[in-house]
């Protein structure tokens, strides 16, 4: 698990290490340039580079990245946008490093910009972590040719325009790169859907920045790229991992039931008894052995609620449907419920139409809603930052734990941490990944971790297990069972 850090606090963390490694900035940023030029030139081999560079200390990279292309005898063309008076003074020490190993052009209006070499990749340096308002005049004009160029473009740091940790506007002018390299770690930005034209691939480029300074400084936000998982006691006995109820499934969704079924099992539970309706029960039986079936009255869906006193923990709603009768059996079962529940799909969607049912959700409940449901329970949003604090807001009103799912699932838990997954793949988005999901944190859960951690956990080995089946088999060929398939612990 790593800290994602907001625009002030990566500034301080930058002056932080600078004075007590200590390191001169100049120097921590010669540090960044090597790093970027190193991974650079491992993306681009037999490329030439055309570099753009604004005033700043990014611009500043970019002048030091071009001085260390030249000294490897790479073709290198170098730009420097002039859209202001001001330069820092480290642009100005490695600007005057340049000058005597190539021609620096500057670019004054559009008239500037040059016709770039079709071998070209284009490296923006224009402007990194210290945009704060919308790009204007030349500035702009020259984001709007690169992107116009259809060249291949790599960032420096972050996308010229695009804010570290704020919403942008509609209309703001952003360079939509291929790929950024950033120093030392993940920018919320990068973790927000919105932005994914502005971001490309990304990957993080360690420049030993302070340690200490992570210790120390605190955040609501973080990365999960690792998980810790608890030893299996040896003597342990099927009574020590939970016994986790599944009630899931109607008529035409007996598929949901089983594979949140196959995934709890595969996922470490004691004991899984699935409650699902009559027309399931041979289906269920043959295809999922390991798991105890009991059957609803009704033949279709479920009507009328078991008893539940025995469960470590009950995970409900894939493919629930929304009968008048499911409804009611939703109702009694939230009235009667003293485990947390792992809440997807329709037992969702019931519950976003029947207000006074949220209220029943027990504490420590996860919630694992996909947009559309997660409209349905807080309401449209303006942006994705919009978004992520109208879900912390639900989260703690409920004290329940909220999955925001996509690309980075964000994982939102009742004390206002953001937990952004760094697993997955888009072969994952297809009917029937929310039902292994469920059945991963349902035996989670029952198996004694938290709530939090299990719904941690639970979104990473999901998304790692999918990222093992989308390289086995393609993510266009991929199914849910796949990642049921490849979950390992
Ligand atoms: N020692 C350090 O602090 C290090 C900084 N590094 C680089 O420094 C970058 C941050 O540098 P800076 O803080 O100088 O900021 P930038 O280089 O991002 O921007 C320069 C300045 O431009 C102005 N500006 C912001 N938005 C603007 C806009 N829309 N139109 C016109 N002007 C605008 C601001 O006054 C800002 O300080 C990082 O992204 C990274 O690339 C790296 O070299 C690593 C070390
Ligand atoms: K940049």
């Amino acid at each position: 698990m790593r800290k994602i850090f907001d625009a002030q606090q990566i500034r301080n963390w930058d002056a932080y290490t600078i004075a007590q490694e200590p390191i001169a900035s100049i120097d921590l940023m010669e540090r960044a340039s090597i790093a970027f030029t190193d991974r650079l030139l491992s993306l681009f081999s037999d490329k030439d580079f055309t570099i753009f560079c604004g005033k700043g200390n990014n611009g500043g990279d970019g002048l030091a990245i071009a001085r260390m292309l030249v000294a490897m005898n790479r073709k290198v063309e170098v730009y420097v946008v002039d859209y202001s008076a001001q330069a820092s003074p480290d642009f100005v020490v490695n600007y005057d490093r340049l000058t005597s190993l190539t021609t620096i052009h500057s670019i004054k209006t559009l008239k500037d910009f040059p016709v770039i070499g079709q071998n070209c990749v284009v490296v923006d340096a224009i402007l990194g972590s210290g945009t704060n308002r919308p790009v204007e005049g030349i500035l702009k004009d020259v984001i709007q040719e690169i992107n116009q160029s259809k060249l291949p473009v790599i960032s420096v740091d972050i996308a010229s325009g695009l804010y570290v940790s704020q919403p942008i506007a509609r209309g703001n002018t952003i360079i939509q790169p291929d790929y950024t390299l950033t120093f030392e770690a993940p920018k919320l930005a990068f973790l927000m859907p919105q932005n994914q034209l502005y971001v490309g691939e990304w990957e993080c480029l360690p420049i030993g920045l302070s340690r200490e300074y992570v210790q120390n400084t605190s955040t609501s936000f973080f990365w999960t790229d690792m998980v810790s998982l608890k030893k299996r006691a040896k003597f342990s006995h099927k009574g020590t991992f939970g016994h986790a109820l599944l009630a899931v499934g109607s008529y035409g969704s007996i598929g949901a039931a089983v594979l949140s079924a196959k995934a709890c099992l595969r996922s470490g539970v004691g004991l899984l008894t699935t409650y699902i309706p009559a027309c399931g029960y041979e289906i269920m039986q043959s295809s999922v052995p390991e798991a105890m079936c009991q059957t609803d009255p009704a033949e279709k869906e479920l009507s009328v609620c078991p008893d539940l006193e025995k469960y470590t923990v009950i995970g409900i709603g894939c493919g629930l449907g929304k009968s008048e009768k499911t409804k009611a059996f939703l109702n009694v079962l939230l009235r009667q419920v003293k485990s947390p529940l792992v809440l997807d799909a329709d037992a969702l969607n019931i519950m976003a139409e029947e207000a006074d049912m949220l209220a029943l959700i027990p504490a420590k409940s996860v919630l694992t809603p996909h947009p559309k449901e997660l409209q349905r329970l807080i309401g449209t949003w303006e942006n994705d930052f919009e978004k992520l604090e109208k879900v912390k807001v639900f989260s703690q009103k409920y004290n329940c734990i909220v999955l925001v799912k996509g690309m980075h699932t964000a994982v939102v838990l009742p004390n206002q941490e953001v937990h952004f997954n760094s697993t997955g793949n888009p072969g994952m988005a297809t009917g029937g990944s929310g039902d292994v999901l469920t059945g991963i944190i349902t035996a989670l859960i029952a198996q004694g971790y938290s709530s939090e951690e299990a719904a941690i956990i639970g979104v990473f080995k999901h998304g790692e297990a999918g990222d093992i089946a989308s390289q086995e088999r393609g993510q266009m060929a991929m199914l849910p069972s796949d990642i049921i398939d490849k979950l390992r612990w």
